[in-house]
């Protein structure tokens, strides 16, 4: 069953990219990427291994440089951005990385101060706790705020990783490989808390990944890159909807019998 679409608000968009180039040496990956984000919507982005997904991800929160195009965040261009706008960027687009990437020496909640304290100097301790609590517990794990990462599942850890995103209360998420490593019931969890957090928080977000479970669950839209440029697009029965030689396997690697 698709997902209801009427959170999605397809006259304000939060994402725009036209003509995205970008090349290392002789590998030309991204080859005039166009894109729209619509505010609310979940787009899952997929592709094989090394077709550039992270790459745009990195190039959209000013990680990486493009070579050529654009690209609009929340309604400014972020190529050529100087560093200190940056800052505007890397504050309102939460980045969630694969290996949730969590610092192994601090408690869960030192974990989710970081970035608090550093970018918001002025909060008090009372409104410290109650932002680290109120992230934790929209991630299911508040019981964990004492915990080193050490000792958490890799679930739970992407749990945290993602109330670590969701502490600067980003409007736009970018989830690199959510499930990857994970069991499959876990998955299902990180669907549905991905899904959670769209509807909490009012988010939009780009989902990369390549697990088909997820991409259906989670997307309200599927985009697929091949070969540099988005060349499929739509809900996931009509992106695989195809005989293309290219996507098809995709599928059926997923959904092998
Ligand atoms: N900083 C960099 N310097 C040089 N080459 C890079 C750099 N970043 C990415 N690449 C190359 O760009 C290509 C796309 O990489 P990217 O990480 O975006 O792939 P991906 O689609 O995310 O793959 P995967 O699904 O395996 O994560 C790869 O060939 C990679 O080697």
């Amino acid at each position: 069953m698709e997902k209801a679409k009427s959170h999605i608000d397809y006259n304000d968009t939060v994402i725009t990219i036209r003509g995205l180039r970008k090349s290392f040496g002789s590998q030309h990956v991204l080859r005039g990427v166009d894109l729209d984000l619509y505010q609310g919507e979940n787009l899952v982005v997929l592709g094989r291994s090394g077709t550039g997904k992270s790459v745009l991800i990195k190039i959209i929160c000013g990680l990486l440089t493009a070579d050529q195009g654009s690209v609009k965040v929340l309604g400014k261009e972020v190529i050529g951005m100087k560093d200190k706008e940056l800052d505007y960027i890397r504050i309102n687009v939460g980045f969630s990385f694969q290996n949730s990437a969590l610092y192994d020496s601090m408690t869960v909640r030192k974990n989710l101060e970081f970035p608090l304290v550093r970018n918001q100097p002025n909060l008090t301790r009372a409104e410290i706790n109650r932002e680290v609590e109120e992230k934790l517990d929209a991630v299911g794990l508040l019981q964990a705020i004492n915990q080193m990462p050490a000792e958490l599942s890799g679930g739970q850890r992407k749990r945290i990783g993602i109330a670590r995103t969701l502490i600067l209360q980003p409007q736009i998420m970018l989830y690199d490989e959510p499930t990857a490593g994970l069991d499959p019931i876990t998955c299902i969890e990180i669907n549905e808390l991905i899904n959670e957090v769209q509807e909490r928080f009012k988010t939009s977000s780009i989902i990369i990944t390549h697990d088909l479970t997820c991409a259906k669950s989670t997307g309200d839209r599927i985009v697929i890159l091949l070969e540099g440029q988005f060349q499929r697009q739509g809900s996931f029965e009509e992106v695989f909807d195809t005989d293309d030689a290219r996507v098809k396997p995709f599928y059926d690697y997923n959904f092998i019998q």
